[in-house]
């Protein structure tokens, strides 16, 4: 009996998630842990008929003793969807439907009913459309329900750490985002939790500039001089190890990358491409700063491949591993 228990949510319902998560359990005995899945039972028994995979459910609780962990099978916490869904056919009313999933997921890591939590990929679109205003992903959300005031995204996959600065905001938006407070506060997360879950003692963080060249002293920008370096000077002088700001282009090298432990990008675009370059399919995403622990794959629903079975299960599989070593690390 593994005493892990790894919470895995289906996303949206036309994506690629459900399939995954049957993907994954089909090979279920590879894990350390306990997977259970929080879907909607009969979405996943649709995917595993629809691709000709073994699938076993079992529907429980949280709290509930778990079966056996065999190949094929899955317990399940079940939360039905508000219609039948269509493999890469997104319908908005089963937007409540993706963050109902998260809702139990989450209770059940807080209750302990759960070490951790695993998300596949949900259609941000789809859940604003169903009416929640205002939602931008997982990771905001995360943070509202566990009344946290800031969390960090960071994806890392072998050789590299992407932590944000900012997370999802429209690129017009993003200078005026990154505050002191706002910097510090990341910067606080991020050296922490890679201590806590990581094992860095002291970590290096390389930070990057926001502009060109990293402002190219002042010439080409002024949030270097006047927010970033100031900061980053502060935190310095209270024994933090921080590079930078160094002008992005080319801190992801290997020179400038070696024997640092995490790159802080200002913004998704700066950092996310030269991650997904380096390790698409075998990234996961982690969300620090919260009480539980939350990771997800590193990929979005992937209509186009929604019920083709070629979707790659890699990334799922990296961000259930990264999970259950956070929740071990957390339990030390
Ligand atoms: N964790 C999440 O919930 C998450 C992450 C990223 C994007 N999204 C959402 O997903 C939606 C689509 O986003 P997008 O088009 O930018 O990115 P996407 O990752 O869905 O697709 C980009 C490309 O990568 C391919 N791809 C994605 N996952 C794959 C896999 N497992 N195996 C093989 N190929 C794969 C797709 O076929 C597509 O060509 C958006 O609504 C976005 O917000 C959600
Ligand atoms: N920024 C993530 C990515 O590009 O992979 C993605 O949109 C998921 O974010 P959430 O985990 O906050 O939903």
């Amino acid at each position: 009996m593994n005493s892990q228990v790894i919470a895995l949510t289906a996303g949206e319902p036309a994506g690629i998630g459900p399939e995954l998560l049957v993907m994954l359990a089909a090979q279920a005995e590879t894990f350390p842990a306990q997977l259970v899945a929080v879907a909607d039972p009969e979405l996943l028994v649709s995917r595993a008929q629809l691709l000709g995979l073994p699938l076993t459910l079992h529907e429980v609780s949280p709290g509930d003793p778990l079966p056996p962990v065999r190949n094929g099978h899955l317990a399940v916490w079940p939360v039905a969807s508000v219609v039948p869904s269509e493999p890469g056919v997104i319908d908005a009313r089963n937007g409540g439907h993706v963050l109902a999933m998260l809702d139990v997921a989450i209770a059940a890591c807080q209750a302990g009913h759960a070490s951790a939590m695993v998300t596949a990929p949900l259609s941000k679109a789809a859940v604003i459309e169903a009416g929640h205003v205002g939602f931008t992903g997982h990771t905001e959300y995360l943070r509202d329900v566990c009344g946290v005031e800031e969390v960090v995204m960071m994806l890392a996959c072998p050789g590299l750490r992407v932590a944000l600065a900012t997370t999802h905001l429209p690129l017009r938006e993003v200078a005026d985002a990154i505050t002191p407070e706002g910097l510090t506060r990341v910067l606080g997360i991020l050296a922490h939790d890679l201590t806590r879950y990581f094992g860095r003692e002291a970590p290096r963080i390389a930070v990057c500039g926001l502009n060109p060249h990293a402002g190219e002293g002042g010439h080409l920008g002024h949030e270097e001089i006047d927010v970033i370096i100031p900061t980053l000077e502060a935190l310095r002088a209270k024994g933090m190890q921080l590079e930078g700001p160094l002008p992005a282009d080319t801190l992801f090298t290997p020179r400038h990358l070696d024997g640092i432990d995490a790159v802080l990008a200002m913004y998704h675009d700066q950092g996310l491409p030269v991650l997904k370059y380096a390790g698409f399919g075998q990234a996961a995403n982690i969300t620090l700063g919260l009480p539980i622990v939350r990771t997800s794959v590193d990929h979005g629903t992937a209509l186009d491949l929604a019920g083709t079975g070629r979707a790659d299960v890699g990334s799922l599989v990296q961000a259930v591993h990264v999970a259950i070593e956070m929740a071990a690390a957390a339990r030390d």
